[in-house]
């Protein structure tokens, strides 16, 4: 299947089992079978099977899966995020820890620059990523060529700003303000909001 066709909760999946994958890898462990790894992952066998079988991986269910050749399989259809430059806008509590996270932790996440209008916070390095006023937008995401974007700014700016964002011809927004964007089709927004997870969780542990 071509991986513009690939289904979302397929992707969800895969990406999951190429973390699963890794760790079995890093414990010394050289093949896996389809169950081992649906255990891990929390779904069946067979869904295993379907997924490396929509991603174009056959090996041998029988004999089990070579860790290294699976692991190259999903590293060919998966558009990998550490090579990709992303951008930060909103650089206040939540920016900030963002950024952080990144730079120290996972420092193969390239983010190539962050935004804010406050002067207080433009041209610095805060969390060890330099802080471009907004109005260099256009400027850094052609000369750095970026597709994906993080929103950390409050709600009452996050739809101006992702309409320059599409405009700009960003791709993947990665939105925390919590607020429903509107982008065309072209593009793509994955919202995160703790909020509503904890809402959730509180409602669903309620009638449990
Ligand atoms: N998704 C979640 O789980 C979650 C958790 C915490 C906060 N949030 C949301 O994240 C956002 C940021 O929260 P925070 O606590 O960091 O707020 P904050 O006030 O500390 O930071 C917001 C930053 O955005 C900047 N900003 C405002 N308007 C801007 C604009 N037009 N262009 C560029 N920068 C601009 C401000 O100068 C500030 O630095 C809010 O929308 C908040 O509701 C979401």
């Amino acid at each position: 299947m071509h991986r513009a066709n690939l289904p979302e909760k397929t992707v969800e999946r895969t990406i999951l089992y190429k973390r699963l994958l890794l760790n079995l890898q890093k414990s010394g462990q050289q093949m896996v079978f389809s169950y081992q790894l649906a255990q891990l992952a929390g779904n069946s066998a067979e869904q295993v099977r379907r997924d490396l079988m929509q991603i174009g991986f056959s090996g041998n269910p029988k004999k089990g899966y070579v860790i290294k050749d699976m692991l190259q399989a999903i590293e060919a259809v998966l558009n990998n995020p550490f090579q990709q430059p992303i951008i930060l806008i909103g650089v206040g509590n939540l920016g900030k820890a963002i950024l952080s996270y990144f730079t120290y932790q996972q420092p193969h996440i390239n983010i190539v620059a962050a935004f804010d209008r406050d002067p207080n916070k433009v041209d610095r390095v805060i969390a060890g990523c330099r802080c471009y006023s907004t109005d260099a937008l256009e400027e850094i995401v052609a000369r750095e060529n970026v597709r994906l974007a993080i929103l950390t700014v409050p709600a009452s700016h996050a739809q101006e700003i992702t309409d320059r964002l599409v405009y700009l011809g960003i791709k993947g927004i990665l939105n925390f303000a919590p607020v429903p964007l509107k982008v065309p089709d072209t593009v793509i927004c994955e919202q995160l909001d703790i909020m509503l997870q904890l809402e959730k969780l509180a409602f669903l542990t309620q009638v449990k």
